[in-house]
């Protein structure tokens, strides 16, 4: 699951988990997920910003295998994979769309799916000294949704850190997610990460920016992203 709430100027979005603290995105926390995108995409106003985050060690460690895995057998493990590779595409779309800024608070790993889904969001505060972002697939034999495979390259700053992401399955530091682009800011600690957070967010918030603009602007950074997830754009002058 996940819940939604206000607090001042920011919409707070946070992933929590029914059994451990991996946030595994499973149909209930997609589902709740994209629920949430919807409710908020209907409140928004100028002046606002989504901040998301998790508790715990975890952002989020990606799909849940174990629910894929309670499946009768292997073709039905894999429709329950591509299930949630399904589910997981329109909230991607969803946070791609917003008129908002967004912020992801990774105060824990953000592996795979998990990291896919921090890496949706406009700017990504990571914690120093503890998590990391990991793209475990080359290493489990599981090829990417292509939708995957755009973020990362929208995401992350050359060829070869992205090489060395997808096809190495390097574990990025905040340090390192910083040398190569996907991170904003590196803090200590999962507290001060959050803090950070939700300080970017009531800046930007601060700025009301023309909620539609703003989104078309952020869609047209990444036409290969869009055109993956069938994302339209549209030219918009608010005011001259
Ligand atoms: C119809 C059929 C058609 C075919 C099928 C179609 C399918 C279509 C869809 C396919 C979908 C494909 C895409 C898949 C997406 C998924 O999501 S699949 C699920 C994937 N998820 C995973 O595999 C889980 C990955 N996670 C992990 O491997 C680990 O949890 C982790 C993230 C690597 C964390 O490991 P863990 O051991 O728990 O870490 P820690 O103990 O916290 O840390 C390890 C050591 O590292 C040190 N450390 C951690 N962070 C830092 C830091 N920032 N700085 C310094 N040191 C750090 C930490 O201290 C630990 O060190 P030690 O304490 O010394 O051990």
């Amino acid at each position: 699951m996940c819940t939604l709430e206000k607090r001042g100027s920011l919409f707070v979005i946070t992933l929590t988990s029914e059994d451990d603290e991996q946030h595994r995105l499973n149909p209930t926390l997609l589902s709740s997920l994209l629920n949430a995108l919807s409710q908020l995409n209907s409140q928004v106003t100028a002046g606002t910003a989504l901040v998301t985050v998790a508790h715990g060690k975890f952002f989020s460690n990606g799909f849940d295998f174990r629910w894929a895995q309670a499946a009768s057998d292997q073709d039905g493990a894999r429709h329950r994979l591509r299930h949630m590779s399904d589910s997981l595409r329109p909230v991607v779309a969803a946070l791609l769309s917003l008129p908002i800024p967004t912020i992801a608070a990774v105060s824990g790993h953000a592996a795979a799916a998990g990291a896919i889904l921090a890496m949706a969001h406009d700017y990504v505060l990571m914690r120093g000294d503890r998590g990391v972002i990991y793209m475990p697939e080359v290493d489990l034999g599981i090829t990417l949704p292509d939708y995957f495979s755009a973020v990362a390259r929208a995401k992350i700053s050359s060829a070869t850190a992205a090489r060395d992401v997808l096809l190495r399955g390097v574990k990025i530091r905040a340090k390192e997610g910083m040398e190569i682009g996907i991170v904003h800011s590196a803090h200590d600690g999962a507290e001060s990460t959050v803090e950070a957070a939700m300080r970017l967010g009531a800046e930007l918030a601060s700025r009301k920016r023309i909620g539609d603009a703003y989104a078309e602007i952020r869609k047209s950074l990444y036409p290969e992203v869009c055109a993956v997830l069938g994302l339209t754009t549209k030219s918009i002058v608010s005011k001259i």
